[in-house]
């Protein structure tokens, strides 16, 4: 299979995560037989600093010639106190939004082997397997007015929450939709108690759980969703939410994993264009020092490979792979203790390799059969 990927590796980690999944899709081309041909673009700060643009039109025009794109992440404190227009942050939103990227996958499964890590208890993380389906191009990070404002004589600030009906109807149908194969219940997350928007999207929730008959749904508040994430996550099936609750509730989400650099994420369009990225950020903290975890990147490949190309033999064997090199114990800086940790190469090369025997078993079985 021929396939165009567009690349943005973004800024801090998102550069260092993104090659080591080139590489590993790179080891998935030859042990498959694909040819995978990779066109790199800037975005967020990088394209700041040499085109004066969070999003250069360049950037899209790569995107939108070709079959998927692949994001590292964006931001860092040298940007950090830009006017609004040049944050490296509205690049990331821009490209949501010029694309359609409504529907952002975020799935939370736990690894056997990392159960240890997760600061909750080995019971109530073990076997947990939910998704949030969080709305990603409308709500508070888009509304207009979004500025200061002099209110009642005094500064003040206003954000807006805006969403059209059939924004919230097309996310809550991506939802149920998932719900159908998988354990067919859906948690609706708002704030029904204080939001007019929240009770929209109730009204939204049940009209369209009336075409899903078989799709069990609850409503949650979020306040309460925080706390049952810890509580009991293996109540989860598919989490829906607005834009802000969904970004919040993933972060806390992914410590069920052991690691922020453990989540992956699909953000799909109308059109079947569709972005895979970590749910992470650029990490300034550890960036440019080759600790970074970066199997969240290398398994939104994986999502990649299944979603956008329909390669299912080939994204189950990266996962595979990932699952392998954890078992053998190997882990980065935030899965284990100082001392312990492996770099984010070595990772990569790890991952690459548990690729390759894992090829030559099935070669060897199939030989054999
Ligand atoms: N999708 C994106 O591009 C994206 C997502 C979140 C934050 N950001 C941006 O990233 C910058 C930093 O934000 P932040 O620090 O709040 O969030 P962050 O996700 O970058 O980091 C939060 C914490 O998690 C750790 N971490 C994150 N990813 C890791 C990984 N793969 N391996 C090991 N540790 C990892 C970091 O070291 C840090 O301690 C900001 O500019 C923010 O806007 C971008
Ligand atoms: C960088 C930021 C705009 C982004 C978001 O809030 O959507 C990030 O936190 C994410 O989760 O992808
Ligand atoms: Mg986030």
């Amino acid at each position: 299979m021929k396939k165009t990927i567009a690349l943005l590796p973004g800024d801090g980690i998102g550069k260092e995560v993104v090659d080591v999944t080139v590489e590993v899709l790179k080891a998935v081309a030859e042990h498959f037989q694909h040819q995978f041909n990779f066109n790199y673009g800037l975005i967020g700060g990088d394209a700041i600093d040499q085109k004066g643009n969070p999003l250069p039109e360049e950037t899209l025009e790569i995107c939108r010639n070709s079959d998927a794109i692949i994001l590292g992440a964006v931001g860092g404190p040298k940007w950090d106190n830009n006017p609004v227009e040049l944050r490296p942050e509205r690049g990331l939103l821009a490209l949501r939004k010029a694309l359609d990227l409504f529907a952002n996958l975020r799935p939370i499964k736990t690894f056997d082997s990392l159960l240890d890590s997760s600061p909750l208890k080995k019971e109530y993380v073990n076997g947990v397997d939910f998704i949030i389906v969080r709305e990603l191009t409308g709500g508070l990070y888009f509304g207009k007015p979004s500025e200061r404002i002099v209110h009642e004589g005094q500064e003040a600030v206003v954000d807006t929450l805006l969403y059209k009906r059939s924004e919230i109807e097309r996310i809550l149908v991506s939802a149920f939709e998932m719900a159908q194969n998988r354990r067919k219940h859906v948690t609706s997350v708002d704030k029904a108690n204080v939001l007019e928007s929240s009770r929209v999207w109730r009204e939204v929730a049940e009209e369209v759980s009336k075409r899903y008959p078989d799709v069990e749904l609850e409503h949650m508040l979020v306040d309460n969703a925080a706390m049952q994430l810890i509580r009991s996550p293996k109540q989860f099936d598919v989490i829906v939410t607005e834009n802000m609750f969904g970004d919040i509730l993933s972060d806390e989400a992914s410590m069920i994993t052991g690691s922020l650099g453990m989540l992956s994420s699909a953000s799909l369009s109308s059109d079947g264009l569709h972005l895979y990225e970590p749910v992470h950020g650029s990490a300034p903290d550890i960036a440019g020092k080759n600790i970074a975890n970066p199997i969240a990147t290398v398994l939104s490949a994986a999502m990649m490979l299944r979603q956008s190309f329909g390669l299912e033999e080939e994204a189950k064997a990266i996962e595979k792979a990932v699952d392998n090199v954890l078992n053998s114990g190997l882990r980065t800086a935030d899965l284990t203790e100082a001392g312990k940790a492996v770099s984010t190469k070595r990772i990569g090369e790890e991952i690459i390799s548990a690729l390759a025997d894992d090829r030559e078993i099935i070669k060897i079985m199939n030989t054999y059969s």
